[in-house]
């Protein structure tokens, strides 16, 4: 595909790259065979010139939605076109007639609806966005038209959204030949209504879909000459039995098991279930729960499902019974017997599960153990038993589990089959094939072997069709297209299938012989296939075999093939269910394999799979195929993200690049004549006056000297790389004629220039004059403007000084008038404080006269009285002397003198009461004139604290001043400053 004779220097090219496959960049150098380019990611990369191919300068921003229009057939240009077209959110590209379908893990709005569907109807394919509607209705418009029956084909890894695929095909069938009586469930819903019971029982979360099918189907909706669906079948293909007994982390088992065990309690009573995690079948993985789904509801929701396609509560509880009782057997271990190399349930908790099981199996628990334990040969009718050890007992365990699990799954989807209806009458049917892809894993087993061998059938089958398809379009065209090279993967078919002498022969082979193993049978092939170039065997295992597939090598395991014990007990387990009391475990098992006398033959898998494989393939070859690939974007099922590399592996694997690469063997670039003659008329402008298009585009080839092209009737059909040849020549026109243009367009815009310099430089003197004169204006104004200011600022500040001085002068006068004031105060409170001690001496003073005099006073007094007494008494005695009545007056006259006397002490008490009443008075004066001494000596220091404080505020005050004349001072010397900066600044503006 690369055509790297017309690369040249400056042209664009894609690269391949180890992050993101293929990164675009600019040809730097050409140097022989070794080329350099400037990548986008900024990295110049040198790399063989075989390595890399043209990128198309033209490729429209939105992509193209049919690969085929891509100017460039290759690798880069298929990814380039995908990943514009899904950051757009269009998830559909044609490849011709083969839709590529990337999963956008978000909802596209508006895209799948009964309006949408109406659009599609009966339109072309490629008429309107590519859309698994436009394959529908292509398939359902051949059908109606020509009478013949078809098949689509939807493919792609897990989680690339085949479901999702075949459920919009399946809708858009339903909606075109539906019936459209409302009053009875019409054929196509019940189809659609059994989706949920078969993804209950046949998809599982795996690492890469939540939901993942594990089984291939095929739908076949049968349609009457009307046009009308008459009947469906659904067919299934190799469920993953290993899933049964096999789970890894953080994958699960199949939905239905983990939907049982959360059922109400009284159905997980009667089923003894409980807790998944007690299970050994579902607790080899942490994962028990898948994120918004809750499981009881589910299990109610299947079980509403089944009712719906037909399956009655009574087989709905015998299904439920054999799921339980899968599950049962998974936890019955084995020890060794009594007995050399013999088996026994180990203990009882296995005895209590394999009670369990044989209950629910409705069968003997005696001959259900027998199953496990022994193995029944039969040798010229003779059947002898063989005890198996615990590890042969618990493989046969799996077996029956693996079994018993596949033929419910067949018997739910024949049972789907049967309430849905056949038309045996059917003309024609459309067939849906939705099957998971070709797998490699680290491991690889017997079913991924099974898998990819129908990956290669389909592969030849796809193949096939669309070198038929490519034969079609040159015969339409009428071209001659006798030299495409077949690309065919039959020599891998013949590796594996050829009898005798195939994979699959020496497996069935080996398996006949009792004393072959895996290592023998491993031997067996690489003699056989040693010069095979499909077949190799891997330097570090003496038993795995790789198988180089058309979609890459895969290692398998030797080991998985040959499990003859699985294969015996299979035929063995059939005896036994035909023995189970329960008819609906019996009727598991087809009549034909319940001949006990297939008891001790092998019955190979290989087989029974070839018979499915090949049935399908005969359908399918009676079909006119279309085909849906499904690409998963990303492995973290995010929406927005395009891996390059993963995307790039899943299109090889899909056949996609093969498709393109038949295309490309023939003629992979074809452009319709007006495209062709408008893309290159540059080579030879008079093409345009020609009518005749095909002769305009003649002219153009022959131009380009090209040769192997060919004229079709409607477009030109070039080889792979002459689109690069001729896009290299209109390159090279393109880049004269670019001189050409340039170098007149130089001369023109330097005439401009020149022109316009002129122009400017007069206009730049005109501004400069004017800006002078306003300059010389400018600097009047700021002159005057500067000697206001400087007046302004004078006054401003000789009106600050004044009012600071002022209002200092006031505030110092204030001070000082307060001192005086307080000093006046203080001098007539003490001069009132002294009058008062002055009338309080003197009052003392009187006060001590008087009582003075008085005491005198009174003592005269007493004296004088007493003499008068004395003379009185001297009289009376006299008297009474005389006589008695003068010692009457003679007792009176003592009476009165004894009153006196009495008088006299009480006046001398009263006195000397006095005396010390004058005495506490004279100490009250004295302790009174001492408090006003010191309150005399207090205001006396209270004056001097006073007046210390009045001086200290004086003197702050006077230090106040002379900073506020300070800072007078320098604000005077700002002022001074500022107005001499003003001064320069205005000498500076009129300065020329
Ligand atoms: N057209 C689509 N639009 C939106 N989401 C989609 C579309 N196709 C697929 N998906 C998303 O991708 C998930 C996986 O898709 P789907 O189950 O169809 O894959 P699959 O190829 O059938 O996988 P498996 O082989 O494992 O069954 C879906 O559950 C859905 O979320």
């Amino acid at each position: 595909m690369a055509t790297s004779f017309n690369i040249i220097v400056g042209s664009q090219v894609w690269v391949e790259n180890n992050e993101v496959a293929w990164i675009d960049g600019d040809v730097l150098e050409i140097n022989d065979k070794q080329i350099k380019v400037a990548c986008s990611s900024g990295k110049e990369v040198v790399t063989n010139l075989s390595c890399v191919y043209p990128k198309d300068p033209e490729f429209p921003e939105c992509g193209v939605d049919d690969m085929t229009k891509l100017a460039y057939l290759h690798e880069p240009g298929v990814l380039q076109n995908l990943k514009s077209r899904f950051d757009m959110d269009e998830i559909y590209t044609y490849t011709g007639n083969i839709l590529i379908a990337v999963n956008p893990f978000k909802r596209i709005p508006n895209i799948y609806d009964k309006t949408v569907m109406e659009k599609y109807k009966g339109v072309a394919l490629g008429e309107l966005n590519p859309h698994p509607y436009a394959i529908a209705d292509m398939a359902y418009r051949q059908m109606v038209n020509e009478g013949i029956s078809q098949s689509i084909l939807v493919s792609g890894e897990s989680g690339a959204g085949k479901t999702e695929s075949t459920k919009n095909l399946m809708q858009y069938l339903a909606h075109m030949g539906g019936r459209s009586r409302a009053d009875e469930r019409s054929v196509e819903q019940q189809v659609l209504e059994s989706n949920p019971v078969l993804e209950a029982f046949g998809n599982a979360k795996t690492l890469r879909n939540n939901n993942s099918s594990r089984f291939g189907k095929f739908v076949e909706l049968q349609f009457n000459e009307k046009g009308r669906i008459s009947g469906a079948a659904i067919r299934t293909y190799l469920l993953e039995r290993s899933r049964v007994c096999q789970v890894s982390d953080p994958e699960r088992s199949y939905h239905c098991f983990y939907m049982l065990c959360a059922a109400p309690p009284e159905v997980s009573e009667k089923y003894k279930l409980g807790d998944p995690r007690t299970f050994r079948y579902l607790n080899q993985s942490n994962c028990y729960q898948l994120t918004g789904v809750d499981e009881s509801k589910e299990y109610l929701a299947t079980k509403q499902a089944m009712g719906v396609v037909g399956i009655s509560s009574d087989e709905q509880e015998a299904i439920f019974r054999v799921v339980a009782a899968v599950l049962h057997l998974g936890n019955i271990e084995f020890n060794r017997g009594s007995e050399p190399d013999s088996s026994q349930p180990k203990d009882d908790k296995s005895r209590f599960h394999l009670k369990t099981a044989a209950e629910l199996f409705m069968c003997d628990e005696t001959a259900l153990q027998e199953s496990f334990c022994q193995r029944v040969m039969v040798t010229r009718g003779e059947s002898i038993k063989k005890s198996l050890d615990p590890n042969s007992a618990a493989i046969t365990r799996d077996a029956l589990a693996k079994i018993v699990y596949t033929r419910l799954f067949d018997w739910i989807v024949t049972k789907i089959n049967n309430s849905i209806g056949q038309d045996a009458k059917s003309k024609f049917l459309i067939g849906v094939l939705d099957i998971y892809g070709f797998e490699s894993f680290k491991t690889n087993s017997f079913e991924q072997f099974c898998i990819n061998l129908t990956n290669e059938k389909l592969q030849q089958h796809f193949n096939q069709h669309v070198f038929k398809m490519e034969q079609e379009e040159y015969s339409k065209e009428e071209i001659n297209w006798s030299y495409i090279e077949f690309v065919d993967n039959q020599d891998i078919l013949d590796l594996i299938e050829k009898k005798p002498g195939g994979v699959l022969a020496l497996l069935d082979e080996a398996c006949m012989f009792p004393r072959s193993t895996h290592a023998t049978f491993a031997e067996k092939l690489y003699q056989t296939f040693k010069d095979h170039k499909r077949f190799s065997k891997p330097k570090l295992s003496n038993t795995d075999f790789t198988i180089c597939h058309y979609a890459g090598d895969v290692t398998y395991q030797s080991d998985f093939f040959l499990d003859k014990n699985k294969d015996y007990v299979v035929a063995e387990h059939q005896v036994l269910m035909n023995a189970s009391k329960c008819s609906f475990v019996s009727s598991l098992f087809p009549p034909s394999s319940q001949d006990s006398s297939k008891a001790s033959k092998f019955i190979s898998i290989g087989s029974q799979f070839k018979q499915q494989l090949q049935a399908l393939l005969e359908t399918l070859s009676h079909t006119e195929p279309h085909y849906v690939r499904c690409v998963k974007p990303n492995n973290l099922l995010k929406p927005a993200i395009f891996d390059n590399l993963n995307i790039l592996q899943q299109l090889r694997c899909g056949g996609v690049m093969e498709a393109i690469r038949i295309s490309c063997a023939g003629f992979p670039t074809r452009k319709p004549f007006h495209e062709f003659i408008d893309r290159f008329k540059i080579l030879s402008p008079n093409v345009v006056n020609i009518s005749d298009e095909v002769e305009g585009s003649k002219i153009l080839l022959e131009k380009a000297n090209l040769e192997g092209y060919q004229i079709g009737k409607t477009k030109v059909f070039l080889r792979a790389g002459q689109m690069a040849e001729i896009d290299a020549r209109r390159s090279e026109v393109l880049g004269r004629s670019a001189t050409k243009i340039q170098k007149k367009f130089r001369g023109y815009s330097a005439c401009n220039k020149f022109i316009l310099l002129r122009t400017s430089a007069i206009l730049i003197q005109t501004i400069c004059r004017g800006e002078v004169a306003r300059l010389c204006y400018e600097h009047r104004r700021r002159e005057r403007a500067c000697l206001r200011i400087q007046k302004n600022a004078r006054m401003h500040h000789q009106r600050t000084h004044y009012k600071f001085m002022g209002s200092s002068v006031i505030l110092i006068q204030k001070g000082m008038r307060g001192l005086a004031a307080r000093s006046a105060y203080n001098y007539k409170r003490q001069t009132k404080a002294a009058i008062g001690i002055q009338s309080r001496c003197r009052q003392h003073l009187a006060l001590r006269r008087y009582l003075k005099m008085r005491k005198v006073a009174i003592y005269a007094q007493s004296v004088f009285r007493k003499d008068l007494a004395c003379k009185e008494l001297r009289r009376l005695k006299k008297v009474a002397s005389d006589t008695s009545a003068l010692q009457d007056a003679k007792s009176k006259l003592e009476k009165e003198a004894k009153e006196l006397a009495m008088r006299l002490q009480e006046e001398e008490r009263t006195r000397a009461d006095m005396e010390e009443a004058k005495n506490k008075e004279n100490e009250k004066l004295q302790s009174a004139i001492k408090e006003m001494e010191v309150q005399l000596a207090d205001m006396e220091e209270a004056k001097n604290k006073e007046n210390e404080k009045l001086q200290s505020a004086i003197k702050e005050m006077e230090v106040q001043l002379a900073d506020m004349e300070e800072a007078k001072n320098k604000e005077n010397e700002k002022l001074q400053s500022a107005i001499k900066e003003m001064e320069v600044q205005l000498v500076l503006c009129y300065a020329p």
